[in-house]
């Protein structure tokens, strides 16, 4: 009996304590978002500060909705992200105990202690990401937990995926998925080492995947051919480009097949292809874009695809390390309205990627990216392993005929001469 009702104290104390943090009660955000904005210097010339007016608690995350002074501009309460970050992350522990932790214990049985004793060793620092937002009112999103550092791609998630999309990344409201239907054209921008090419590749595996019978690929890869070799045989692919005449080449068959998509769609009255019920799709990706961005040929073809291509079926993914003016010329950033960017190291490269900065406050996770469509999203892209896409891929690996003595794969498909060449089988990039 006593311990029933000691039991019953504990887990009426534990509940209580959870369900006033739950409340927010445990700490005041409203107060701390308008010390931290006055300590920041957002308080308009007369000494207006912004005014709460709202507080949600949504699951995943609390929003604060506040009235904004005039004269402040949600720009700036943006530009002083990590000073809220930083201020709402005052290193609280609390106690990461849920009603079902508390459901879960057996208060009969004999090792209740055991159980009490882990549940209370089950603190954890509390980190807080904040977002803001300006629609008419300024809104604080406090999120309970961070965004995930490791988001690795399932297979059964192209599933979810409709007509033209491919996984963007996971944000703190789900999976973001990239429309090339919708959205023809895109620029990537980021430090090296932060996972560009691995958002090309799980791209490029994950429209092979889906529509193996509709998308052809040219890919140009300035850093050596590296990270694309292991598409060089899959069917969908018509060409790897690995340094700056292979890439003129290349863009000078795009530009062909482009021109000639038009003329027939120009022939027969066809707005663009969907409506010319042409289901093909072709997409150029080109890595390290910044090498070729002082070649006016190159440039000039690149720009004509950003700017007609949407119509004939073009799909343009252009990405560098080294986003600026130079490397990126105005109509190409102008054409490619979607926008991903990873750590950037000034909040000027930022600004060229997705007209805002941000990128360079980013974590230095491998990854770690921020969306731009219509606003921006931070997300963490899914990884994709080698072993993946080789699985993934296999089965539209092609078959070809090679020359003797012949190391260039990419000779390859021009097939075999009678009497000068042999057949030989192999089974390419599969590692
Ligand atoms: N989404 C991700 N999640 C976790 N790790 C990642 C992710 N993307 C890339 N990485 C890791 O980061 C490293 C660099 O990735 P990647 O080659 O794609 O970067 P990059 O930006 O293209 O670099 P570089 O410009 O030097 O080629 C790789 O070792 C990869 O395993």
């Amino acid at each position: 009996m006593l311990f029933e009702v000691l039991s019953s104290a504990v887990v009426g104390g534990l509940v209580g304590a959870s369900y006033l943090h739950q409340l927010g009660l445990g700490g005041n955000d409203t107060r701390n978002i308008i010390r931290i904005a006055a300590n920041a210097g957002l308080v308009a010339k007369d000494g207006t500060q912004i005014r709460p007016f709202r507080r949600t608690n949504k699951g995943s995350y609390v929003e604060y909705v506040f009235q904004l002074p005039q004269g402040l501009s949600s720009q700036q309460f943006r530009d002083k992200l990590d000073r809220f970050q930083d201020g709402l992350n005052a290193k609280r522990r609390v106690l990461d105990i849920s009603l079902a932790d508390l459901r879960a214990i057996n208060w009969r049985g004999r090792d209740v202690v055991s159980h009490l004793r882990e549940l209370a060793t089950k603190k954890k620092t509390e980190h807080k990401e904040v977002e803001v937002e300006f629609d008419g009112m300024l809104k604080f999103r406090v999120y309970k937990e961070p965004l995930t550092e490791f988001f690795e791609i399932d297979e059964s998630l192209f599933a979810s995926l409709k007509g033209w999309q491919v996984p963007a990344g996971m944000s703190r409201q789900g999976l973001i998925r990239h429309d090339f239907d919708k959205i023809a054209h895109s620029l990537i921008g980021g430090s090296t080492d932060f996972g560009k090419s691995n958002i090309l590749k799980l791209w490029i595996t994950t429209l092979i995947h889906r529509k193996p019978n509709e998308v052809k690929f040219t890919l140009i890869d300035l850093k050596g051919g590296l990270s694309f070799s292991r598409f060089r045989k899959a069917k969908q692919v018509e060409t790897v480009a690995k340094n700056a005449e292979e890439a003129l080449e290349a863009l000078q068959s795009v530009q062909q097949r482009m021109n000639k998509t038009m003329d027939y769609l120009e022939a027969n009255g066809f707005e663009d292809v969907k409506e010319a019920g042409i289901k093909e799709r072709y997409f150029t990706f080109i890595d390290e874009a910044a090498d070729i961005a002082d070649d006016s040929n190159c440039v000039d073809i690149i720009i004509d695809i950003a700017r007609r291509g949407r119509a004939a079926g073009e799909r343009l993914v252009y990405a560098t390390q080294y986003p600026t003016a130079e490397t990126i010329d105005s109509q190409i950033k102008r054409n490619c309205i979607g926008r991903l960017c990873f750590v950037l190291d000034t909040g000027i490269a930022s600004k060229v990627v997705i007209d805002q900065e941000g990128a360079e406050k980013l974590p230095l996770v491998q990854g770690r990216a921020i969306y731009k469509k219509v606003k921006c999203t931070e997300i963490q892209t899914p990884y994709i392993s080698n072993k993946t896409i080789d699985r993934i891929i296999g089965p539209h690996i092609t078959i070809k005929a090679r020359k003797e003595g012949d190391t260039n794969a990419s000779n390859d498909s021009k097939g075999a001469t009678p009497g000068k060449h042999s057949l030989v089988v192999e089974e390419i990039g599969i590692s």
